[in-house]
């Protein structure tokens, strides 16, 4: 059984990346490195020659990282505190208010700070909504999807969500009932384009879809809802309520409903307020919206997504979002249970991650002994170190780099 060394510590960090868990406690022997994510479930790392496995382990004694650290076979703890640290990010989230969120999207589309479209970042939370829905409610189960459209940019999302769920095997229906504007005119046009079903634009077409539907996506509104719903969206949100929906005396079943940034309605910074339905999973753009912190932490928080892999780490840093790290290609990473994440522990978090940032060799490409992971959620400087491990573990690189 070989030793572990940091030559090790990308391959451990894709592994981790792979059980998409993150670390909490590490412990460490001479072959074997567990991390457990929580006390009951820990996770052990076993190192073959060019792969490490992973398997749950029951009976771990937890050691403090920094013995951890000096007994990781001929490390400089130099080195490998900071991989360390990356890897016992805490499972938690920061929670961003309604105006926050504007100023992101304002400095994400400024020509001169970002410089991102409108229609780009649409683009991607919408590919985001589509692998939130694949991932919770796949059509194989559930292959009718009604998507709810709404008059702003999240009704933009919902759109492109709507062609790529078509190209995923799903019945589409759409309920749109204020389409404006050029590029959502051609969004509309790719849709119709596919023969996805529009139904008719008011309460009662939306009942009927609703009808029909396994599953809802939600992209009525987003952050900048404010006040109470009017027509034709009220009628609407009350039908997603399953206690609103009765027939002959009879309670009927509301199918899923999978929302975007917050459940359309809901304030964006007070929290659900009563009449409002609930979804059963969330997806978060760029980062969780304030008004979701009783929906997605406590004793039953609902699946939660963070979507909208466009970030730029200065801005992550700037807004100390701390961000969890995204597995492989993937467009969201999953949370649910998180806990909240202070500002002030976040803010620390974006500080230790630029300092290691800026200490971080510049050529991270080889696999070599002084390799210094940056701490936090480092998830960019994480995955390229993880695709690294990749072609280590496929054996695509040269025998001396190999573990
Ligand atoms: N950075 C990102 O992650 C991106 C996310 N995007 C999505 O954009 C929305 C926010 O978009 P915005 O246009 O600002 O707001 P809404 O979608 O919430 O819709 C505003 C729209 O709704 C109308 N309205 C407001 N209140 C009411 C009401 N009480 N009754 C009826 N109508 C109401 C208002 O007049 C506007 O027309 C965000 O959540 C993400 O989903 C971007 O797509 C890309 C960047």
């Amino acid at each position: 059984m070989p030793r572990c060394s940091p030559a090790h510590w990308p391959l451990l960090q894709a592994a981790l990346h792979r059980s998409r868990q993150c670390a909490r406690q590490i412990v460490a022997s001479p072959s074997h490195l567990a991390f457990s994510v929580n006390l009951s479930k820990p996770l052990c790392f076993e190192l073959r020659r060019k792969s490490i496995r992973a398997y749950p382990q029951r009976s771990l004694r937890t050691m403090s990282i920094a013995t951890t650290s000096a007994q990781v076979g001929g490390a400089t703890p130099t080195g490998l505190a900071p991989s360390l640290a990356a890897l016992a990010a805490p499972r938690a989230v920061r929670f961003i208010s309604a105006s926050e969120a504007s100023e992101i999207d304002a400095a994400l589309m400024s020509p001169d700070q970002h410089g991102y479209a409108l229609e780009q970042l649409m683009e991607l939370a919408g590919l985001a909504c589509a692998q939130t829905v694949f991932r919770s409610y796949p059509p194989d189960t559930f292959p009718v999807i009604l998507v709810a459209v709404g008059p702003g940019n999240q009704g933009g999302d919902g759109l492109v969500a709507a062609r790529h769920l078509h190209h995923f095997g799903y019945n589409v229906l759409v309920w749109a009932p204020r389409l404006k504007g050029d590029h959502i005119s051609r969004l509309e046009r790719q849709l119709r384009n596919l023969d996805v079903f529009f139904a008719m634009a008011d309460d009662s077409g939306f009942e009927d879809a609703l009808d029909q539907a396994d599953v809802v996506l939600d992209t009525i509104f987003g952050f900048s809802f404010k006040g109470p719903p009017r027509e034709p969206f009220a009628n609407v949100l009350k039908a997603l309520i399953e206690e609103s929906r009765m027939e002959f005396q009879m309670r009927r079943p509301c199918p899923p409903v999978v929302s975007v940034d917050i459940p359309s309605g809901w304030p964006s910074e007070r929290g659900r307020q009563s009449e409002r339905f609930i979804p059963e999973v969330l997806l978060s753009l760029t980062a969780p919206k304030s008004g979701i912190r009783s929906l997605v932490t406590g004793s039953k928080p609902v699946r939660h997504f963070i979507g909208g892999r466009f970030i730029p780490k200065a801005l992550e840093h700037q807004y100390a979002l701390a961000l969890p790290a995204y597995p492989g290609d993937e467009q969201i990473v999953e949370v649910t249970g998180w806990e909240e994440m202070s500002l002030e522990q976040a803010r620390h978090l974006a500080q230790q991650e630029m300092e290691a940032l800026a200490s971080a060799p510049s050529n991270s490409d080889e696999v070599a002994a002084s390799t210094v992971v940056p701490a936090g959620t480092a998830a960019a400087h994480l995955s390229h170190q993880a695709d690294a491990a990749q072609k280590l573990e496929a054996g695509a690189v040269d025998d001396q780099q190999k573990v």
